[in-house]
């Protein structure tokens, strides 16, 4: 027999007004509707904050500030990379005061152009030197008409040049994730643009990574025509990170976080990691929790549940990319440490032993002892496994122990969602 369709489903031409579907009905004067959100937008992922909610980088912007002043008296600025990991406050910083330096620059009479890219996106020459080019071209006094596609990189450069001489004094370009780009000719040619007779404009580059080896590798034509200045930026403490959720306090309404909310939620993100976009986010989904309980305040247990989904998250954005063999490794050492839970690391011998029974239960291939290692080095880097060298004992050589920086029930529900290891469990 056939199902009856439920009420929900047999919405055709049930309501003759859309807004009358209750699947979406949404009644903003519902008095029993908990109220938590009064601009929920502010803690959106995405959300470029002005400048007076921008807290704890003083220091950082002024070094940054200092490299541009040049510009503001028509004179050359300095080449800067700024590495850090991620949500450290490193994009925010690079555009704020790029912008500032534009202000600053223009009301003394020097016209300023300013290009943010993402190289994520823009991953190769010609589509960086594409984006830098049809954005400055914005302008009444270039007349060009930059085709979207069709031509190389050369074209687009040449175009660039002729807009730089006519258009501008200076030009600062952000590339944001520089790290990503295929290829860093791109770098060479910004950066020697005037000293190659190219254009007559001087040029300033904000190279922004989250991988602080970037600069070893950089070929020395590169890294010697950018003679840049490098800044790292720290992970927030809690302190910062609670200075920075405080003002963005206005995105709920009033007295819908109890006292402890965000002191809890920047202790939490500062031990774990520092990185404000996270500690933003565990906020807003504490705030949706208590929502969708459809109670009146943000309290302590929401900031909780907020984080352990912000945890699995988060190491699912460290994991992206990463292959079944990874995982294979992290499943090995997530194991030995619940195994053993009076040790603090392991020497990859024995995740290595862990991981050869693993692969052969799996019924996949075994990588050599080596490449496991190497591979447990990369997660280091990541920030997945944390590795320090211990002395050893009488007779021993030094040698590396590798213990997981999150906990191990994280590890272990998102290593296992990988359909090759489902089977493990
Ligand atoms: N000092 C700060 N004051 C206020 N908000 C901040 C600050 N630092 C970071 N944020 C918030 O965190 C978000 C992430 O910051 P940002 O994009 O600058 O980090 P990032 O270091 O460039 O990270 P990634 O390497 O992942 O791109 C920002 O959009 C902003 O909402």
């Amino acid at each position: 027999m056939a199902e009856e369709p439920s009420q929900l489903s047999d919405f055709d031409g049930r309501y003759e007004d859309p807004a009358d579907d209750p699947l979406f009905d949404f009644d903003e004067d519902d008095p029993d509707r908990a109220n938590i959100f009064a601009r929920k937008e502010l803690l959106k992922v995405g959300h470029v904050p002005e400048s007076g909610r921008i807290v704890g980088r003083d220091g950082e912007i002024k070094a940054v500030a200092a490299e541009l002043r040049p510009i503001v008296r028509g004179d050359p600025p300095n080449n800067v990379i700024i590495y850090g990991k991620t949500g450290t406050g490193k994009s925010l910083v690079a555009r704020h005061v790029t912008e500032r330096a534009r202000r600053a620059a223009e009301s003394n009479g020097v016209s300023v152009g300013t290009v943010y890219v993402d190289c994520a996106q823009h991953n190769t020459q010609t589509r960086v030197a594409r984006t830098v080019t049809r954005s400055l071209n914005e302008t009444d006094e270039t007349d060009f008409d930059i085709p979207r596609a069709g031509i190389g990189s050369g074209e687009y450069y040449d175009y660039l040049w002729e807009i730089l001489d006519t258009a501008y004094e200076s030009v600062i370009i952000i590339l944001d994730e520089v790290d990503r780009l295929d290829d860093d000719d791109i770098l060479m040619q910004l950066s020697r643009a005037r000293e190659s007779g190219k254009a007559d404009c001087h040029l300033g580059v904000i190279a922004v990574s989250n991988k602080i080896e970037y600069r070893d590798q950089l070929n020395e034509r590169v890294k010697s025509s950018l003679r840049e200045e490098e800044f790292v930026f720290q992970p927030y403490d809690a302190n910062q990170l609670r200075e920075i959720m405080k003002h963005r306090r206005d995105a709920f309404h009033d007295g819908v976080l109890s006292d402890d909310v965000i002191p809890l939620t920047a202790a939490l993100a500062a031990q774990e990691h520092g990185d404000a976009r996270k500690a933003i986010e565990i906020l807003r989904h504490a705030g949706e929790l208590a929502e969708r309980e459809n109670v009146e305040t943000v309290v302590e247990e929401h900031v909780r549940d907020a984080q352990e989904w912000a945890e699995i998250d988060r190491f699912e954005e460290l994991l992206r990319g990463s292959t079944t063999q990874v995982k294979f490794i992290l499943y090995s050492l997530a194991l030995l440490t619940e195994e053993n839970p009076n040790e603090d690391g392991f020497s990859t011998n024995r995740i290595y032993e862990r991981y050869q029974a693993t692969t052969e239960k799996a019924d996949a291939k075994t990588l050599s002892e080596h490449r496991v290692y190497e591979l447990l080095k990369e997660q280091a880097f990541l920030g997945v496994v944390e590795s320090t060298r211990t002395g050893g004992g009488r007779g021993e050589g030094s040698y590396l122990e590798h213990r997981l920086v999150q906990d191990t029930g994280i590890v272990l529900k998102s290593v296992l969602r990988d359909s090759r290891l489902e089977d493990l469990a």
